[in-house]
């Protein structure tokens, strides 16, 4: 079958999960349309597709599930017998239900899953957790994905030929942690003013008058955007919920990196 489009539809704060979608989309010779939503997650102007497109649809994992703030999301997108590949992208913890969560919302909404994938990136906590990853052999299983993919659609003539893949994980889903005290990042004495971070942070709450004060604490989802982001290390965690976070995976998930899983 003859695929018109290719849409990369995700959700990547510090920019791993984006890596991976483009990754997976290069083999293909068509138009591909990017839906960066990182800025706009709460957006209720959302896109829907057609059976001639695929669509490419990547999350952070975040506790095991997929990012919490995107769920509502991810759901409200709408196809139409549309092939698809949902992706996660984890700091080499575990994925645990977030590739079965996000598969199971757009098989409900009319998407065929025909492949997926779950790889792993440099923690969002941190170099010490796969410091580095993406690297280059996990772009290259990225790319060999999306290269079978590609095989897949254009040995049929129809979507029904394919069999929908299964992927790993467990009904009911993990919990989420419940919500505590707000928590969110400091600023020190590097900070320029710059307002790269303010740019940076998908929830907006970096004050653009001031970018070393964040204007609402519990809209922090502690993804890390403007500690990355920020070209002088002036941004960081201090709050004890971090540090113990922190501590288990230097404690449990530094030494082994762990490979890509694909399902195809
Ligand atoms: C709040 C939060 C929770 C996370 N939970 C997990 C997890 O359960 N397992 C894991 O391996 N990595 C976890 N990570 C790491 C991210 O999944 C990983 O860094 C991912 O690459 C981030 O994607 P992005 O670069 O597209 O933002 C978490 C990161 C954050 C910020």
């Amino acid at each position: 079958m003859k695929i018109e489009k290719v849409n990369l539809v995700y959700f990547s704060p510090t920019k791993s999960t984006k890596k991976i979608v483009n990754s997976i989309a290069a083999s293909f010779n068509t138009e591909i349309v990017d839906y960066d939503y990182t800025h706009k997650i709460n957006s209720k102007d959302v896109p829907s597709f057609g059976s001639n497109e695929l669509v490419i649809i990547g999350s952070p994992v975040y506790g095991g599930r997929v990012a919490g703030v995107a769920e509502s999301f991810f759901k409200s997108l709408k196809g139409n017998n549309t092939p698809v590949v949902p992706v996660v992208v984890y700091g080499n913890r575990d994925f645990e239900d977030a590739l079965l969560e996000l598969s199971d919302y757009l098989k409900e909404n009319n998407f065929k899953m025909i492949g997926a994938g779950a790889f792993v990136a440099e923690h969002s906590y941190g170099r010490e957790i796969a410091g580095g990853r993406p690297d280059t052999e996990d772009i290259n299983i990225a790319k060999l994905l999306g290269e079978e993919i590609k095989k897949r659609l254009e040995s049929v003539t129809d979507l029904s030929e394919i069999q929908e893949i299964k992927v790993s994980g467990n009904h009911p889903y993990k919990e989420r942690p419940p919500v505590g005290e707000p928590w969110a990042p400091i600023t020190t004495d590097d900070c320029t003013e710059c307002g790269i971070c303010v740019s940076a942070c998908p929830m907006a709450i970096v004050s653009p008058k001031n970018p070393r004060e964040i204007t609402n604490s519990q809209l922090c989802i502690h993804c890390c955007s403007c500690i990355k982001a920020c070209p002088y290390d002036a941004k960081l965690f201090t709050a004890e919920p971090y540090k113990k976070i922190k501590q288990f995976l230097l404690d449990n998930c530094s030494s082994v990196n762990k490979k890509p899983k694909l399902f195809i």
